[in-house]
């Protein structure tokens, strides 16, 4: 096996440093001591720093047979695609590659997946339907697909709200005043409790709020969103929905069709995401009259309208297909909408997308809404200040502000390495570092389309089961190849920037960015976003990125971003640490929105540098979980008085916690409409 010293300089720190912080003892030989990594070759070691109990069981291997029955995104081996036998150059214990077949490719559509179907003679809550319930939330022997070890590290992360309205969070699912059917799709879907982003999130849009909020990777977003609104809109659907033929008995192309009228929209990036919001929605709408559709580019456009002409309460949507449907009055009018969720939203407000953007926002133009009836809200792990400043232009005066951590900080949780490759040797160096560790769910990013090709016809070849998806390819082949990563059938995934945001697929272990992010494109939110595909929802995992001298635009920035989650930094980026004081408070973009950006040395169009970080007194303003009891006591104590200036805490207006030294901080303006900036 080839070691990494054949590509690249070693970690300056050495083998033993990646080791500590790992704490993990490797035993299978060069490789693995260089990278510090866990050892196939050593399951009881490996298990216990990895969860790689769940990632073994996660992947139909020859020596796991049991595998997919444990995995509730994992399903039987495509049979009639044939497995080729390739040199196994690869590790062992990875899976046979299967190529994709095209001549029978599968006749199914994401969009076509079945819902509940609400019979017009029922009241507001439907019966089971034991089928549907297993294909919505897996075998009810099957294992939960738990949160992982560190799910309480989610629950320590600072909480943040600016606005004039406090909101008291939630502590469980039961006190946030649920329809029992949202209750009961809640317990079906294992969540026992909610994420901080939902603790905040739930009651801010059941007191009917306006909303920006901004959240980790992995934190549980699209159900902060998901099952407030679902849950609203439940016990009046009956009023509320639009008229729509019983679906029970209505026979496409034959009985009249029905205009799509829904109530919420969520619009998001990219195809594969609408796909997964819109599979959450059907579980959140399970027994409710409420009817989730999706719609998006590159899927059959007569199949999609088929859908909403059997009624849309809950369109989830791309922008693309979004407007052309827009466009279409007699199948798709806003006029009853009342939620608009916008997610990924600093993506979806980036220039680029500023027309269509525009479009979806007025609905086309079409509207006949009244003024308030619409309720906007956006959702990010990542959220520029002025990106932020461009959506609160379509929010509420009283919005409310929501943040967990810092926005756009990276999770505890993924150790990330950062490695100097010759760009000859990259290749090399992503089959060395693949062979180095156990056979894992592994995503690999690059920057280029002909990149991500090309690298799927290296791995193949030397037996790597992957698959990959890009912009180019047919939509048929990305839901196929979807499917084959989350199935376990090809467990190394390689993509371009397309399933950057929001994809959740259960144990990825491993984020390779083989190439960085540019500065120019997408930049340290991109990188934050990519690597959040591993270590969610309080799992652990791994993220390594292949550094060359055409990344130094990112050097600063990407090692700031390393020292906050205290990363080994390597040699060749020591000399961005920063200095002195500097090093202990770390700046990155204002988090507040009283903060001043006062331009940045990133490159990143003056939004980083900006003013020193939060004080004290912010930090534990809104804090760990521990302190939740606190928080609302403090609420109740009358934290939501106006404060006059931006130094002034809400924190040292009631006493709760230390002086300021510093103004601004999220959880430090308090609730004024007086402060300017609202
Ligand atoms: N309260 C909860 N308990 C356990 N699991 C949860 C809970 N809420 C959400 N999850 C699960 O956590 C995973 C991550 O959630 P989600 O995809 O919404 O994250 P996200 O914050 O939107 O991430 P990203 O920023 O990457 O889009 C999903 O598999 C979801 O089902």
């Amino acid at each position: 096996m080839s070691t990494f010293g054949e590509w690249g300089p070693p970690p300056s720190t050495g083998a033993g440093a990646q080791e500590d912080a790992w704490g993990v003892p490797v035993s299978n030989g060069g490789a693995a001591d260089a990278w510090g990594a866990p050892a196939a070759a050593n399951a009881s070691t490996a298990d216990d720093a990895w969860g790689t109990n769940d990632l073994a069981e996660a992947l139909p291997t020859d020596t796991n047979p049991d595998a997919t029955a444990n995995n509730a995104d994992a399903k039987a081996p495509t049979e009639s695609a044939p497995v080729v036998q390739v040199v196994p150059e690869a590790h062992e214990g990875w899976t046979q590659p299967r190529p994709y077949d095209y001549t029978n490719a599968p006749n199914e559509w994401a969009s076509n997946a079945m819902v509940y179907e609400w019979d017009g003679e029922m009241g507001d809550v439907g019966p089971e339907h034991p089928d549907l319930e297993v294909m919505l939330f897996g075998a009810k022997n099957e294992k939960a697909p738990s949160h992982g070890l560190d799910f309480s590290k989610i629950a320590e992360i600072a909480v943040y709200q600016e606005g004039p309205v406090r909101i008291n969070p939630i502590m469980t699912f039961d006190a946030a005043g649920l329809h029992p059917v949202m209750l009961r799709n809640i317990e079906l879907s294992r969540y026992q409790v909610p994420t901080p982003i939902q603790k905040y999130c739930i009651p801010t849009i059941k007191q009917g709020k306006d909303l920006i909020a901004i959240a980790q990777t992995g934190s549980g977003k699209t159900a902060a969103y998901l099952i407030p609104i679902i849950d609203k809109l439940m016990g009046k659907a009956r009023k509320l929905c639009a008229p729509r033929p019983n679906p029970a008995t209505y026979r496409v192309g034959i009985d009249p069709p029905c205009r799509a009228e829904p109530l919420v929209v969520v619009v998001c990036p990219s195809r594969e995401l609408a796909v997964q919001i819109f599979n959450e929605a059907r579980k959140f709408c399970y027994r409710s009259m409420l009817r989730p559709c999706v719609a998006y580019g590159g899927g059959p456009v007569r199949d999609q309208i088929d859908q909403l002409q059997k009624g849309c309460d809950i369109l989830i949507a791309s922008p693309g297909r979004l407007i052309d449907f827009i466009e279409r009055p007699d199948v798709l009018t806003l006029k009853r909408l009342m939620y608009m969720v916008v997610d990924e939203a600093d993506e979806m407000l980036h220039a680029d997308w500023e027309e269509e953007f525009k479009k979806i926002m007025t609905g086309g133009g079409s509207t006949e809404q009244e003024d308030g009836q619409v309720k906007y809200m956006f959702f990010s792990a990542t959220f520029p200040k002025q990106i932020r400043d461009l959506a609160k232009t379509y929010l509420m005066e009283n919005h409310v502000r929501i943040r967990v951590g810092r926005a756009g900080s990276t999770h505890e949780n993924i150790k990330q390495n950062v490695i100097m490759v010759d760009p000859g040797l990259k290749k090399k160096a992503l089959f060395d570092l693949l062979n180095s560790l156990p056979p894992t769910r592994t995503i690999i990013f690059t920057n280029s389309k002909r990149s991500a090709d090309d690298l799927d016809d290296f791995l193949y070849n030397k037996g790597i089961p992957c698959t990959s998806i890009h912009a180019d390819r047919t939509q048929k082949e990305r839901e196929a190849s979807m499917r084959a990563f989350r199935s376990g059938d090809s467990p190394v995934l390689i993509a371009t920037g397309v399933a950057g945001r929001g994809i959740d697929v259960r144990n990825v272990m491993h984020v390779i960015n083989y190439d960085l992010p540019s500065i120019e494109y997408g930049g340290i939110e991109e990188y934050t976003h990519r690597i959040g595909r591993t270590g969610r929802i309080g799992h652990r995992g791994l993220a390594t990125s292949f550094f060359t001298d055409k990344d130094e635009g990112m050097a600063s920035v990407l090692t700031r971003t390393l020292l906050e989650t205290n990363q080994t930094i390597p040699d060749f980026l020591e000399a961005y640490v920063p200095e002195g004081p500097a090093r202990e408070n770390l700046k990155f973009e204002a988090d507040s929105d009283f903060e001043e950006d006062t331009g940045g040395d990133d490159g990143t169009g003056g939004g980083w540098g900006g003013a020193g970080g939060e004080s004290a007194p912010n930090n534990d303003g809104w804090g760990a979980a521990a302190k939740d009891e606190g928080e609302s006591q403090a609420n109740n104590n009358g934290w939501g008085e106006a404060v006059k200036d931006e130094g002034e805490s809400q924190a040292n207006n009631n006493g709760w916690g230390a002086p300021a030294e510093a103004g601004g901080g999220w959880g430090a303006s308090g609730s004024a409409p007086t402060v300017p900036g609202w």
